[in-house]
């Protein structure tokens, strides 16, 4: 039985707000740490939180997003789109499930650290193979714990997206300390390709049977080829690819447009992934050069990508949607999807010609969540059909790719049949 004994202090000087708890360690002994806000040279003002260090220790600087999701932290932990960012986890307790072999979804933890309110003294599970901080530590990952992530929350969605600096380094100064996050942008930066494979590789793991949640047998005849491109994918988007019985090559961000339509796939998708999506177009060249030749699915970066091809705009978000409860509108089928999001840009619908269809709204904000192009075969969604973690609701969007290919493969079978019956008569 472990007991809390805490004090707090707070002080309140223009905007600078500093708590301290001391509470028996769930770990090892507490290190001290400075996490730091500042919300840009403009906000001059930063806000010092004290917490407790776990996982890595260090100095780091990054964007600070908060999550609202309740479950799943190693499978957001390891979503390469969080490239840059600090989580902070709105829920107050994370820890108690420890981590596992099976709840990976990419092949490292990208993000620049974890902020949490409370460390779970203990893990139990019967997946779990190792303590959150262990894992952390051996990532090389910092965490905090023990901090107001509330106040933190409500400072993000009060001033929008801020950088903030976790340091365990006593030696610097908050001065130090928030000149580093002053100084420090993640607006222009490409983060892809940083998460992206280097190599072109097959991909065959479906989802298990054991997790699998609806009867999936895949498409009779010949599997469709999809090229996924990385631009950080999450290992559960080619999960339910092969799922839905898809043969699956994944290649690497700057694979050229050119060398993809020689292996004539069956389709394209374009991943998620981190950052800017503006910082990135040599990314938005190769999107634009495979529109129009085969169906393509766009998700996330891989949607706002499609948005900057289509000849949109795309734009920073206030502190963006990060949880696995955001209510979304199919615009087609009137239906309300609860979904998985994860992104601080969104594409500016009003910018995209005529021809482009809104097909899914947040219903949280009204913001662009999916689109379509039915002559050129695209389709894509802001969030997360693959959720992992999240509701499994937009799970059909797979489905309605496979029946895109599906078309595509009917109309190219019948021109053949056209051309060996215009052969036969000749
Ligand atoms: N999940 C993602 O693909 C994130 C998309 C993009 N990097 C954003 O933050 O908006």
């Amino acid at each position: 039985m472990v007991t809390k004994a805490f004090s707090v202090s707070f002080a309140d000087i223009t905007n600078s707000v500093s708590f301290r708890f001391a509470s028996k360690p769930p770990t090892a002994s507490p290190r001290p740490c400075v996490f730091s806000l500042t919300c840009s040279a403009v906000f001059l003002l930063g806000s010092i939180w004290n917490a407790k260090s776990f996982g890595a220790s260090g100095t780091q600087v990054g964007e600070v997003v908060f999550n609202t999701s309740l479950t799943g932290y190693q499978e957001i932990l390891t979503d390469p789109s969080y490239a840059g960012q600090f989580l902070l986890m709105t829920n107050p307790h994370i820890g108690n499930t420890g981590v596992n072999f099976d709840d990976e979804e990419s092949r490292q933890c990208f993000l620049a650290g974890l902020v949490i309110r409370s460390l779970s003294i203990s893990t139990s599970n019967w997946r779990c193979v190792k303590a959150l901080g262990d894992y952390l530590a051996e990532r090389n990952i910092m965490g905090i714990y023990d901090v107001d992530t509330r106040a933190i929350t409500r400072r993000l969605r009060q001033d929008g997206s801020l950088i903030g600096v976790l340091s365990t380094d006593n030696s610097k100064t908050e001065q130090e300390l928030l000149q580093m996050a002053q100084s420090w942008d993640i607006v222009g930066v490409d983060l892809i390709s940083g998460v992206s494979c280097m190599t072109p590789h097959e991909w065959v793991d479906k989802t298990e049977d054991e997790w699998e949640f609806r009867p999936n047998k895949g498409p009779a005849g010949e599997p469709f080829h999809v090229v996924a491109y990385d631009f950080g994918i999450k290992h559960n988007i080619l999960r339910r690819l092969a799922s839905y019985g898809c043969k699956i090559t994944v290649v690497p961000s700057t694979w050229p447009a050119s060398e993809t339509l020689k292996i004539k796939p069956d389709g394209v998708i374009f991943s998620n992934g981190p950052g800017d999506p503006s910082a990135v177009p040599y990314a938005v060249e190769t999107v634009k050069n495979i529109i129009g030749k085969v169906p393509v699915f766009g998700i996330c970066m891989g949607h706002q990508l499609l948005g900057r091809a289509l000849g949109g705009k795309t734009f920073k978000m206030k502190f963006g949607h990060h949880g696995g409860n955001h209510p979304v509108r199919n615009l087609r089928t009137g239906h309300v999807e609860i979904s998985a999001q994860n992104h601080n840009y969104a594409v500016d619908p009003t910018t995209l010609p005529n021809e482009v269809e809104v097909t899914h709204i947040n219903l949280n904000d009204g913001s662009c969540a999916g689109l379509a192009f039915p002559s050129q075969r695209v389709m894509s969604l802001q969030y997360h059909p693959e959720a992992s973690p999240g509701p499994h609701d937009s799970d059909y969007a797979f489905r309605e790719f496979v029946q895109l290919m599906m078309r595509d493969r009917k109309k190219a079978n019948k021109s053949l049949k056209l051309v060996a019956v215009q052969a036969l008569d000749a």
